[in-house]
């Protein structure tokens, strides 16, 4: 297996020449690109298997690259390299599909850590702090069984709402195998278009259809050896699942437009936020794949009914952002902690996630408050729950931000809060971004109100398709938003 390809974009000759050396010490192959614009040239010359960019560059930034690498290559993992002041930018552009982000300056391993836990090329194991949590019985269960079906090589699917932990759960069962030495590769069906799917699982050769101008090994072919997570399955047309069958059960794969067959020997992971048996008595999913993925069948409880991980996943949560934020001594207030134990968390540990990261950029001082969190503000409060908004981050020690400042970027528009006084945006882009994405939801909403919950007939009236609309809902729960509380509401 060939050792993965990173792409480093980064103005600073000096800083990319350290970049470069650092990764390539730690055996990945390196290519290089000066500006944004370059980087897309080199990306069209041949395939990476990760972008690394900073954000600041003159002409194109690291957000426009991270769009148009979004929009040209999806799937295809980006993270950003972001100045202390810029953090808030790079929490939100996590949101809008960055991978991950360093705040500069980092040490060498934080950056090949950080690689390698998304190409997982190397053989360095993930530190202990990063651990899943497993504090309430349910999980604690849960974590037990996942370590005896890591022993075995059987397929494993992993059901749970949206944002419950059901790829950390993989990743867990990857590196408690046999197999954690080799890549884990992990690829969400939903995220990427329904014609782009066949190729990036199975790869093509040169030519296979316009645009194909070299050949790309697929994701199955990059997991030989490991283990391959597909995430979200449900979500995979009725024809490709017949194409992903017959890989699985002769283990061998053909890439598109390719007459080569290549062997296999890929452990199968997948996961669903839907009740998959359901998706067979529609139709919408095949018996006999459901069977084969299905062998060992794992559940993850949505967080509100595993009450006892809420506190110390918010506290891991807090001490993983401050320290890639740079922040020391921050702590949960006595309120904040109550905040969260109350909260019902429909968008389960991406929104608790989500809740640390805005706190970690609103909160004054060294105590975390219930109202950083900004929890509680459903369809109303969407502008701070889409996106952290370009605040300046505060730091424990530095100036505070005015008082009202949580208030108005949590979204709370009300008479009390000057919003014009602090929301004076530091990039008018980022508060444009927030409110079409605000104004998009609520048109969602509204849509499936009106079509009294059908999707399908909602998806028609917004002119999207109904696989947009689903991955829309997706995006609408992991910020948080409790869509069945939503739709329960009257017109
Ligand atoms: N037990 C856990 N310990 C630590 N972090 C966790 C745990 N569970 C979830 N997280 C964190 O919560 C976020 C969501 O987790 P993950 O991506 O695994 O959820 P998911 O169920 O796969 O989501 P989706 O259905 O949207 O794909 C991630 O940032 C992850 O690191």
């Amino acid at each position: 297996m060939a050792r993965p390809q990173i792409l480093i974009v980064e103005d600073d000759h000096d800083l990319r020449e350290a970049l470069v050396t650092t990764l390539e010490l730690a055996r990945f192959r390196v290519r290089e690109a000066a500006s944004g614009e370059k980087a897309l040239e080199e990306l069209a010359r041949g395939p990476v298997d990760m972008v690394v960019s900073d954000v600041n560059m003159p002409g194109m930034s690291g957000h426009d690259l991270l769009a148009e690498v979004l929009k040209k290559y999806p799937g295809l993992p980006m993270m950003l390299i972001t100045a202390y002041g810029q953090i808030s930018d790079a929490v939100s552009a996590m949101q809008t599909g960055a991978i991950d982000y360093l705040v500069k300056p980092f040490e060498p391993q934080v950056l090949v850590e950080a690689v390698d836990k998304v190409v997982g090329a190397t053989v360095s194991r993930r530190r202990s702090s990063d651990d899943p949590v497993a504090e309430d019985p349910i999980s604690k269960r849960l974590f037990q069984l996942a370590k005896k079906v890591a022993a075995s090589d059987s397929t494993v699917m992993i059901s749970g709402e949206s944002g419950t932990g059901k790829e950390v759960l993989a990743r867990f069962i990857h590196q408690n195998s046999s197999r954690s030495d080799q890549p884990f590769v992990a690829i969400n069906c939903a995220a990427i278009p329904e014609n782009m799917l066949e190729a990036i699982l199975f790869g093509h050769e040169k030519g296979a259809f316009t645009g194909a101008h070299a050949s790309v090994p697929g994701k199955f072919e990059q997991a030989n050896g490991g283990t391959i997570l597909l995430d979200e399955i449900s979500e995979m047309d009725l024809g490709l699942q017949s194409k992903l069958l017959r890989v699985l059960q002769e283990r061998e794969v053909e890439r598109v437009g390719g007459r080569r067959t290549i062997s296999l020997d890929v452990r199968v992971l997948a996961t669903t936020n839907r009740d998959l048996a359901d998706y067979v008595r529609e139709g919408k999913f095949r018996e006999d794949l459901y069977y084969r993925l299905s062998v060992l069948p794992m559940h993850w409880h949505p967080l509100r009914d595993r009450p006892k991980d809420i506190l110390p996943l918010a506290e891991h949560l807090l001490r993983q952002h401050s320290r890639k934020m740079k922040l020391s001594g921050i702590t949960l207030g006595a309120n904040a902690r109550q905040a969260l134990e109350n909260h019902r968390w429909p968008g389960n540990v991406r929104e608790l996630d989500n809740a640390i990261q805005r706190a970690l950029v609103l909160h004054q001082g060294a105590e975390i408050q219930a109202e950083d969190l900004c929890l509680d503000m459903g369809i109303t409060g969407l502008g701070g729950v889409a996106a952290v908004p370009a605040a300046p981050a505060a730091q424990a020690g530095s100036a505070p931000m005015e008082a009202t400042a949580s208030a108005a970027v949590c979204g709370d528009t009300g008479a009390t809060a000057p919003v014009a006084a602090v929301s004076e945006p530091a990039d008018e882009s980022a508060s444009l971004g927030d409110e079409i994405r605000r104004r998009e939801f609520r048109i969602i909403i509204d849509t499936l109100r009106r079509e009294r919950g059908r999707r399908n007939r909602a998806a028609e009236q917004l002119g999207i398709s109904p696989r947009t609309l689903r991955y829309k809902l997706a995006q609408m729960r992991d910020f948080g938003i409790d869509l069945d509380a939503e739709l329960a509401m009257a017109v």
